[in-house]
């Protein structure tokens, strides 16, 4: 499987380093809007640093998408209508409905797949599993350091509190999570959001009841130095899901 990946920032370099060549994944085409950070990333994978997307389009099989919401509107269709495969991290693009849509109906069309790892929150196994039958009630609350919502205060403070699709909006590369979790319960979820000094984490909580019963999950998610807006536990879940292609077998949902 040839890989190219657009946007190469914190989970970019984390897959990179982790991957760099296996069997099965050749991680070889490079593009960001900064030249220079494709081309550092590609000198790492002894790959090629691209600059413009159509580059890579006739040379890879799949392409994770790594930049950032507003990137994924731009490049989406292009990739699925060559028949790319597509891994998208940026999920918060894709509660815009009529956007979804589309990019549902072009891979369909051209027999194309698209991905969104479970990112940096738990829960997304279970969710699949419960959403055979009704979900109820769907919740999120994330906790972050000032420095990763880019706030200073000295005390708590509910920075928003609203549904998913607002969320997205106001706070575009804080909280792709609640897309992933809204397109999987198949709702619009509530969502809040906590700027907090008393961390250093990026603390997701998930709450979800429904026919099943009702779970609740916490993760308290290592930030990246690089960029503590981002988990570590997202770019790794990145990296589990492109493992998963080579391998033939499957735990969970
Ligand atoms: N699904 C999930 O659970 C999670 C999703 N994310 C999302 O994943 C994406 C990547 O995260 P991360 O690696 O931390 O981000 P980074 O900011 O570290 O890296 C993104 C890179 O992509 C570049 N970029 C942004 N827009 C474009 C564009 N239109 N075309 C080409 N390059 C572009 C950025 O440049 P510049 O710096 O100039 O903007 C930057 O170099 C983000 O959208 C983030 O919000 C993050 C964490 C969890
Ligand atoms: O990495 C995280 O903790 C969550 C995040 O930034 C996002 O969902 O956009």
């Amino acid at each position: 499987m040839i890989v190219g990946i657009v946007g190469c920032g914190a989970i970019a370099n984390t897959i990179v380093n982790e991957i760099m060549s296996e069997e099965g994944i050749e991680i070889k085409y490079f593009y960001d809007r900064d030249i220079e950070r494709a081309e550092n990333l590609a000198h790492i994978a002894n790959g090629i640093a691209i600059i413009k997307l159509e580059d890579m389009l006739d040379k890879v099989d799949l392409v994770v998408e790594a930049a950032s919401p507003i990137a994924l509107k731009n490049i989406a269709i292009p990739i699925l209508e060559k028949g790319i495969d597509l891994m998208v991290m940026s999920v918060g693009a894709l509660m815009d409905k009529e956007f979804r849509e589309n990019v549902h109906n072009t891979a369909r069309k051209h027999k194309a797949k698209v991905y969104a790892p479970s990112g940096a929150i738990v829960g997304l196994d279970g969710i699949k599993a419960a959403s055979i039958g009704k979900i109820t009630q769907a919740s999120l609350t994330t906790r972050k350091a000032p420095k990763s919502l880019g706030r200073e205060v000295e005390e708590e403070e509910i920075l928003f509190e609203g549904k998913a699709h607002e969320a997205v909006e106001k706070f575009p590369v804080n909280i792709n999570v609640a897309a992933s979790l809204s397109i999987a319960c198949n709702m619009d979820i509530d969502v809040k959001i906590i700027v907090d000094p008393k961390v250093d984490r990026n603390v997701h909580e998930v709450l979800v009841k429904g026919d099943f019963g009702e779970f609740r999950t916490s993760s308290e998610n290592v930030p990246f130095a690089a960029n503590p807006k981002t988990s570590m536990l997202a770019a790794f879940s990145a990296i589990k899901l492109l493992r998963s292609f080579n391998e033939s077998f499957s735990v969970g949902t």
